[in-house]
């Protein structure tokens, strides 16, 4: 990164586009997005299916590149950055958390939130350590040797946000992370990243269906057709 990056937002994005080919035509999934995303915010990104969250939250996870527009992670335009220094970028900033929380079936919890660091040569006592303290804030310190199919819905995406935090990224990017719970715990878990976010100050960004979410995320960006058509920010500036 470039010595920009103490100074700039964690997140900048100008007149962003981004289209996929679909035979013969060309379909515009996100069209001209403009949006700063400061170092520590919590935001959701809600709207109706087809509106483009997934789409602009591959983008702002370096996961997928603009076809058009500017888009600079703490002030370096992405696309300077080679392949390595992309995936560099990537895995050591940027936490990620799925909708199907993706865990590892036959890994404890305790070693599913180690792995990336036992990855990275980490040695073994220190990762232990990192990965309980992790599991203890999530608030799963009595569930460190069960694997997943032993823990519930929640419990599984509690487990998901201690792997995507333990390497202490920058940023946390999940993807409807409650697509797959009831409504009680999907507020649960909204509540534990939000306090994450307050704890620590990693920025957190989200995208949703429901509506009901919102009421705690202090920035919601609703997107239609693929561009931003409120941003609670800009609203209350
Ligand atoms: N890889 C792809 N190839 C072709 N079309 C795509 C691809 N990814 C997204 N799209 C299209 O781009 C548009 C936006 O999709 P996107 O998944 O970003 O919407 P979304 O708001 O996340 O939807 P949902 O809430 O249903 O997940 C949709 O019309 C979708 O069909």
């Amino acid at each position: 990164m470039t010595d920009a990056s103490s100074t700039a937002p964690l997140l900048s994005l100008r007149g962003i586009e981004r289209s996929f080919q679909l035979g013969q035509t060309r379909l515009r999934a996100l069209r001209g997005i403009d949006l700063t995303v400061a170092a520590g915010e919590f935001m959701a990104i809600w709207g109706p299916s087809g509106s483009g969250k997934s789409t602009l939250l591959n983008l702002l996870g370096l996961i997928d590149q603009a076809d058009q527009g500017l888009l600079c992670f703490e002030g370096q335009d992405v696309r300077q950055l080679s392949d390595d220094a992309l995936s560099d970028c990537r895995n050591r900033r940027i936490g990620f958390v799925f909708q199907s929380f993706n865990l590892i079936p036959v890994l404890s919890a305790l070693d599913n939130v180690g792995l990336s660091l036992q990855v990275q040569g980490v040695p073994a006592t220190e990762v232990r350590r990192r990965a309980t303290e992790w599991l203890e804030q999530v608030g799963l310190g009595d569930f460190l040797h069960f694997r997943p199919d032993r823990l519930s819905g929640g419990q599984r995406q509690r487990v998901a946000i201690a792997r995507a935090l333990v390497g202490a990224p920058r940023l946390l990017i999940a993807d409807e992370p409650t697509a797959n719970l009831d409504s009680q715990t999907s507020r649960e878990v909204i509540d534990l990243i939000e306090r994450l976010n307050r704890d620590t100050g990693v920025t957190c960004i989200f995208t949703t269906h429901d509506p009901r979410l919102l009421a705690r995320v202090p920035r919601q960006l609703r997107l239609q057709d693929g561009v931003i058509s409120q941003d609670s920010y800009q609203e209350a500036a």
